[in-house]
């Protein structure tokens, strides 16, 4: 299903939004800080957001208020145009099935005693899914869509690597048929290659499924290539938010230009760069010594050219949809 529009209204808007936590623990003195401060954005339909920043900047405060962990102290979040203020205490079942999170550490949220397929099969049960039969149908189901076997149903943890993790963790979000996943860091921990196939499988997913995100990472070069408009925070506040190849292309914000020139060093696409910038001195120092006295360019088409043409992408990815040329969702007007 491609994620068609039928209205404007998106279907996360964040407004205003506060989140402090309490820094002091005296019962007749309460401190708080602030370390979300007047944030806004939204998130359409089958759209992925990024949000950005570095260490500390309220990204992950931000996903925990919209999953309703951290307590909003200002502003509103709506998810589908309902006010989650509006909704009580208790967060509701169909709110905790549509707004499903993925983390960096999946095998920190996965019972080492229990066989992974259980924590898919678990997932059902609590939202009143079918019988046994029927679930473990659809945890079978959801570990082929991220390319797991029914083998892997009845393995421990401790006998998958991170990325299999990954994957079961992807596969019990999605087998609730969420519309919005927030992905915390959630291929942080992953080696390059890994990365690469869990962006490639989410994207993948979002694309049969119109599933929203929220990507949360430190990563410039992920968001790159994962979102459709990102957000940079900065000690709270959202400094900048657009279009992604818009802000690449062209960062208003100084901290946003910081973190751009500090991202080659972090990711793929810089190490392949800089690999290629090094082939392509090297070439031209060997043609020098030759006495051909050619430029790197010139003495190499090749390692310039590929420098040149795939300045955005990591080099292990493989990048069907990535950044500017995928499918961009309609916007509803006048919204960044
Ligand atoms: N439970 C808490 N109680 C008090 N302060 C907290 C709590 N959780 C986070 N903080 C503080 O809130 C600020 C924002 O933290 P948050 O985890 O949202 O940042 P982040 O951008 O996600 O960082 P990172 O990339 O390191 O995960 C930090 O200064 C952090 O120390």
């Amino acid at each position: 299903m491609s994620p068609d529009r039928t209205d404007s209204r998106p279907l996360l808007d964040v407004r205003d939004l506060d989140v402090a936590y309490e820094v002091s623990g005296s019962s007749w003195r309460r401190t708080t800080t602030t370390v979300v401060k007047g944030v806004s954005f939204h998130i359409d339909a089958g759209e992925t957001y990024g949000l950005v920043g570095e260490s500390g900047s309220g990204k992950s405060t931000t996903g925990r208020a919209i999953l309703r962990l951290a307590e909003v102290a200002g502003g509103t979040i709506e998810f589908d145009g309902t006010d989650l203020a509006t909704l009580g205490e208790r967060t509701p079942l169909s709110y905790r099935r549509d707004v499903q999170a993925v983390y960096q550490d999946p095998a920190g949220s996965l019972n080492p005693r229990h066989h992974v397929g259980r924590a898919v099969t678990d997932a059902l049960k609590r939202h009143g899914t079918g019988d046994r039969a029927e679930r473990q149908d659809r945890a079978r189901e959801a570990f082929a869509q991220v390319g797991l076997t029914d083998a892997h149903l009845s393995r421990f943890p401790s006998e998958m690597s991170g990325g299999q993790l990954q994957r079961v963790a992807i596969a019990r979000a999605l087998v609730l048929e969420p519309r919005l996943v927030i992905c915390d860091e959630a291929v942080s921990a992953l080696d390059l290659s890994t990365q690469s196939q869990i962006i490639n499988l989410l994207m993948d997913l979002q694309q049969a499924s119109g599933v929203s995100y929220l990507f949360i990472t430190h990563d410039l070069g992920v968001v790159r290539h994962m979102a459709h408009r990102l957000g940079v925070l900065r000690k709270g506040e959202l400094i900048e938010q657009g279009d992604t190849s818009a802000v690449f292309a062209d960062p208003q914000h100084e901290y946003t230009r910081s973190l751009l020139a500090a991202s080659p060093s972090s990711h793929p696409e810089g190490r392949e760069q800089r690999r290629a910038d090094r082939l392509a001195r090297r070439r031209g120092a060997a043609q020098a010594s030759e006495g051909a006295g050619g430029t790197a360019a010139s003495a190499s088409p090749t390692a310039p050219a590929a420098a040149a043409s795939s300045p955005a992408r990591p080099a292990t990815a493989d990048m069907r949809q990535a950044g500017p040329t995928r499918p961009m969702v309609a916007r509803p007007e006048g919204r960044a």
